[in-house]
């Protein structure tokens, strides 16, 4: 607020000096990729940061695994230890967990909050293994616990879930949640080979540290608990949930999708229906031309369906350094809302019984094809199409639930045809 005064009679508005910036001492849990990154955000923008949000940050100490590695020239080398009782021993206002998994992670958590300090996490399994109880401790110490950068990287979702939509009456959350399989699949469309692919997805730093993780749907199927806390108030690893992930032949996943005339993507979604919520992580067949079909690259999609506010979608960087980074700082600087508690009852999340669409497609020898089509018949399945292309033979089912599709593909995995499935979204 500014003050007039008179002097020598001429009005003069004076300004107040701007309010000493107060400082945030921030001691961070992982320098890789992510904490690499938060640090050259940190270092960057801290003169942005002073002046929109009146924070000085002030990094106090940086725990790592390996003391000799490199490290971003903006980090005072003094600070790095490897010492995690050193590390807990810190004075800090902040402590940020870019180390993922579960162990030390958990251990800082819980230390960090039970002091009544604040927590800011990238890490998707943590907060789906533990994040009722993590936010229950962050409550009673009267602090809090943030996790933007856990769900879908650079894209705000929690905070819109968390402050917003989440308040609506969620009808369905579906999207793309795994920026390292979507890259490899856009990949794979444009004619690379599936070991290429993942390895570049890793050397971009997308991948988690153990790549099966992406791979099997892992992540994904994380980030759905984390969204279906906060859009149903089911506890994270309480929520049903089927998962497949891309494994174990993309190749032939993305060469299926393609004979069928759409993209294939790793779908996650959660879906509220009379029974309860059902959800799954798993391979559809989308039409290239919508909202997921478009999602390429390690771009993510969240598509949010309330009865109040029809459907919302989130796209953007789903996964890498600089937009995940992005995420933990803008939970560094600004508070966000409180987390719901999960619901006392749980009946809410159920198996999924709805019937889809699927693709089945088997290596195409005489005896693949006569057994597929049996197979199919034995489980109940009526087949709408069966589409050959090169050396594998495609069968597309009618409206039939993931159950019957299950005991088919246990039947062709007995008999050594490396069944692959999709669900189809695409006209046949
Ligand atoms: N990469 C991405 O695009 C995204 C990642 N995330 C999440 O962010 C977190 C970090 O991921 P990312 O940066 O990619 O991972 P990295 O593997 O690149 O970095 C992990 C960091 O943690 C340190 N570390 C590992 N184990 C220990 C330990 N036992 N004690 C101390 N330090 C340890 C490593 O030390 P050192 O360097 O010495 O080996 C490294 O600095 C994970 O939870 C991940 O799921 C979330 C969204 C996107
Ligand atoms: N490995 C993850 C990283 C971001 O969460 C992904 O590929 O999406």
């Amino acid at each position: 607020m500014s003050t007039l005064l008179e002097i020598d009679g001429a009005p003069v508005r004076l300004t107040p000096p701007p309010r000493e910036p107060r400082t945030l001492r921030v001691a961070l849990a992982g320098c890789g990729t992510v904490g690499g990154e938060l640090v050259r955000l940190l270092h960057q923008g801290a003169g942005e940061i002073r002046a929109r949000h009146g924070v000085r940050v002030r990094l106090v100490r940086v725990l790592v695994a390996h003391a000799g590695r490199p490290r971003p020239s903006e980090l005072d080398p003094a600070l790095l230890t490897t010492d995690l009782d050193a590390f807990l021993a810190e004075d800090a206002d902040v402590v940020v967990e870019a180390i993922g998994g579960l162990d030390p992670a958990l251990r800082i958590a819980r230390t960090t909050l039970g002091r009544g300090r604040r927590l800011v996490t990238a890490n998707k399994a943590l907060i789906a293994a533990h994040g009722p109880e993590l936010a229950e401790l962050a409550r009673r110490h009267r602090t809090r616990i943030d996790f933007e950068s856990a769900v879908a990287g650079g894209i705000p979702v929690i905070r819109a879930l968390r402050d917003s939509l989440g308040l609506t009456g969620i009808a369905r959350i579906r999207g793309v949640l795994n920026g390292t399989t979507n890259f490899i699949l856009t990949r794979l469309d444009e004619g690379w080979r599936y070991a290429d692919a993942l390895a570049d997805a890793q050397a971009r730093g997308f991948a988690e540290a153990n790549p099966a993780r992406d791979l099997s749907g892992e992540d994904a199927a994380d980030k759905l608990r984390i969204l279906g806390w906060l859009a149903f108030g089911i506890r994270p690893d309480a929520l049903v949930l089927r998962r497949r992930g891309i494994d174990p032949d993309p190749e032939r996943l993305a060469a299926d999708a393609r004979l069928l005339g759409g993209a294939p993507r790793l779908v996650a979604e959660a879906v509220q229906t009379e029974a309860g919520v059902v959800a799954a992580v798993e391979p559809v067949i989308v039409p290239s031309a919508g909202a997921l079909g478009r999602t390429r690259g390690e771009e993510n999609v969240v598509v949010i369906e309330s009865r109040a506010n029809g459907g919302v979608a989130l796209s953007g960087p789903g996964a890498g350094g600089s937009p995940t980074a992005s995420s933990l700082l803008a939970d560094l600087v600004r508070g966000a809302g409180r987390l719901p508690r999960p619901a006392p009852v749980a009946p809410l999340s159920v198996a999924d019984t709805r019937e889809h669409r699927w693709a089945l497609s088997v290596a195409r020898t005489q005896a693949a094809g006569g057994i597929l089509e049996r197979t199919l018949s034995r489980a109940g399945i009526v087949s709408t199409a069966v589409l050959a292309d090169g050396d594998r033979r495609v069968a597309v089912t009618g409206p039939v639930g993931w159950q019957r599709v299950d005991l088919a593909l246990r039947a062709l995995s007995a008999e050594r045809l490396a069944p692959v499935v999709s669900r189809v979204e695409v006209p046949v």
